[in-house]
């Protein structure tokens, strides 16, 4: 059996309140994300799921529970290899967080400058790379309030992937973008998947969303996993009946897509399809990775 990617394991999160009571977010979730996975985190607004995903990285620290990402369990590292291990998990948020001050290519480059160890020209080339593979490399010298909200995300993915993580964690990616651009941003999502073979864990209220990139989904009740379960398996091949609300619709509205929509056909599985030799891109792997071990 191939070792999880990610691992979480019996993870807990209570937040402390204003008048002093106590609010339990994350309740006892284990999970699993293989190498290759799209895995789509949902639930209703305050389940829960933005929490949960910022566990991933320990932007949240759980109050129980171990989180390992690529063999180092996060919550028994110092601070300099937290660090480090971060850098091999990228992230991205609704709201694009990037600099106003800064270019498009300032803000791309910004994770690498603070990081150090690299010469100003590695600098431009691993910038002007993540640039050409959101397919933005003409508005280097924009600054954000000159780009559409597509673009910003665009920018914050090219950010999230300049340090060549293996892991993407996106919080409502599409949350702020209208329906064409969504689809648009979600097609570069899984090409980066397919191509270069980044793990994806995402947040979204939107069951169109999840529908469309990914192949397993965890539902989230009361900040504990209600239900697990694979999306896009080839027809008649997950056929247990779904637990929740949530689920039934889920399943529902990606049977409906997978009519309409011919490119869900094939390859049934995206974590399949980031290590099949007919979607994974050798070159463009290489060249994505390597700078990262520079
Ligand atoms: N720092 C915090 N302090 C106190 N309570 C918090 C904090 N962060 C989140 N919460 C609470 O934890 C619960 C879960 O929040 P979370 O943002 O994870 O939910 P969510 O499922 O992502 O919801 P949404 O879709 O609305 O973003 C909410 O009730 C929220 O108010």
């Amino acid at each position: 059996m191939t070792i999880p990617l990610i691992r979480i394991e019996h993870a807990s999160k209570t937040f402390t309140l204003p008048d002093g009571g106590r609010f339990d977010a994350v309740r006892d979730v284990s999970l699993d994300v293989r190498q290759g996975d799209i895995y789509g985190l949902i639930g209703k607004s305050g389940a829960g799921k933005s929490t949960l995903l910022r566990l991933f990285n320990l932007l949240e620290r759980p109050d129980a529970g171990a989180i390992t990402v690529a063999g180092r369990e996060l919550t028994s590292l110092s601070k300099r290899d937290l660090r480090d291990a971060r850098r091999n998990i990228g992230m991205i948020f609704q709201q694009f967080n990037l600099l106003q001050n800064a270019t498009v290519f300032d803000n791309v480059a910004f994770p690498l400058r603070i990081h150090g160890g690299q010469k100003p020209e590695q600098i431009a080339a691993r910038v002007n790379q993540c640039l050409e593979l959101v397919e933005l490399g003409v508005k280097a010298d924009s600054y954000p309030a000159q780009l559409s909200g597509g673009q910003k995300q665009r920018v914050a993915i090219a950010r999230a992937l300049a340090s060549g993580p293996a892991v993407l964690l996106c919080d409502e990616p599409t949350s702020a973008l209208d329906a064409e651009t969504t689809r648009a941003l979600l097609a570069t999502l899984r090409d980066i998947n397919r191509r270069l073979g980044v793990t994806i864990v995402i947040v979204s209220h939107e069951l169109s969303v999840l529908a469309e990139i990914c192949n397993r989904v965890a539902v989230i009740e009361d900040g504990a996993i209600a239900e697990e379960f694979a999306l896009n398996e080839p027809a008649g091949h997950d056929t247990a009946p779904r637990k929740t609300a949530l689920g039934r619709e889920l399943a529902a509205f990606n049977t409906a897509n997978r009519a309409n929509v011919a490119d869900l056909a094939s390859p049934a599985n995206a974590a399949d399809a980031a290590t099949d030799p007919r979607t994974a891109d050798v070159a463009a792997i290489a060249a994505y990775r390597e700078p990262a071990h520079v």
